[in-house]
């Protein structure tokens, strides 16, 4: 199979990895579409960056399958790498070469493929001169100085691990609109991890949960923001027994009144709440940053089979 004509920039069939008794990957089938901005998101130690370091060739898996642009991700070749960005919340550059070397050494090795339009369209962003050095840039124009070189070298898929971590408010929004508006993240498909839910709302047009080293929800942002609300309910005393409340992922008594946050509930919820006495009822949605974190919440606390959702 070739890689550019494959449909999916990565496949993973009953993909695990095991660390002595660690299980990060558990039987990972996962199917991303080219095109886009994905968003992998899970609580610590779900397994992201497992599964990047597999998907990029770095580790290899204790079972299954990875393949990212139609390739085995166990044999890449440099030219396949170089159809592939990445970069993570380290921005590992060398800290000793001047900012200009480095950017002249990116431009040989990427030869034909090196768009120097991008590169500039995005380090405009950041006041970053190629007389210094890379160690004596902040945190977020080392940030910037990264997206700008991998988006120069025209990846046909560029992975982005926790991008932003550590940036300020500032650095971050830079970053995010030199993702946004750049042109050649046009033609390219993303994939992004974070833990930050209100930048994955900005950017993300799609969103994987991963849980446990398992699959647990691929769709639009919105569309799992839709599958999450909030019920807020004048109930006496202690309300019903929580193992009979359907779908719930959280509860909390906040001035007296009963919160519960639920999964897949519609009209009916009201009903249940009214029979279990309470006097009055009022449903919310929530934001994504709610939704996910109470999904993630709950599995934490109960068995990973407790909610079938994928
Ligand atoms: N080299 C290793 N040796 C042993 N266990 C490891 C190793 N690397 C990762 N793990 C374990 O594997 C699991 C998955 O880790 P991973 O770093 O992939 O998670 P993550 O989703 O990227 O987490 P975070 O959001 O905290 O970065 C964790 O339980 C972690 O402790």
């Amino acid at each position: 199979m070739s890689g550019s004509s494959s449909e999916f920039v990565i496949e993973t069939h009953a993909l695990s990895k095991r660390y002595g008794r660690k299980l990060a990957l558990d039987r990972l089938d996962l199917k991303i579409p080219r095109g886009r901005i994905h968003a992998i998101v899970g609580a610590n130690g779900a397994g992201k960056s497992t599964l990047f370091r597999i998907l990029l060739g770095f580790l290899p898996p204790s079972a299954g399958e990875a393949r990212i642009l139609g390739r085995d991700s166990q044999q890449l070749t440099s030219a396949d790498r170089g159809r592939i960005g990445f970069v993570n919340e380290e921005h590992t550059l060398p800290g000793w070469l001047k900012v200009g070397a480095v950017i002249a050494m990116q431009r040989h090795h990427y030869a034909q493929r090196w768009n120097q339009n991008a590169f500039d369209e995005v380090i405009g962003h950041y006041h970053v001169l190629p007389e210094q050095k890379v160690g004596q840039l902040s945190r977020g124009e080392r940030a910037g100085f990264n997206i700008a070189l991998a988006l120069a070298q025209r990846p046909e898929l560029l992975v982005l691990d926790e991008p932003t971590l550590g940036l300020d408010v500032v650095a971050k929004r830079a970053f995010l609109e030199s993702l946004m508006y750049s042109q050649a993240v046009e033609s390219c498909t993303v994939i992004y991890c974070s833990h930050q839910m209100e930048e994955i709302e900005r950017v993300a047009d799609n969103l994987i949960i991963l849980e446990r080293g398992q699959l647990k929800h691929v769709s639009a942002p919105e569309d799992f923001c839709a599958r999450v609300s909030l019920w807020v309910a004048d109930v006496p005393f202690k309300g019903p027994e929580l193992s009979k409340v359907p779908g719930l992922l959280q509860v909390q008594r906040l001035d007296g009144l009963h919160h519960y946050l639920v999964l897949d509930q519609d009209e009916e919820f009201g009903d249940f709440l009214r029979a279990a006495g309470a006097r009055s009822v009022q449903s919310m949605p929530v934001s994504l940053d709610r939704a996910v974190n109470g999904f993630l919440a709950k599995n934490h606390a109960a068995p990973a089979s407790a909610i079938a959702t994928t």
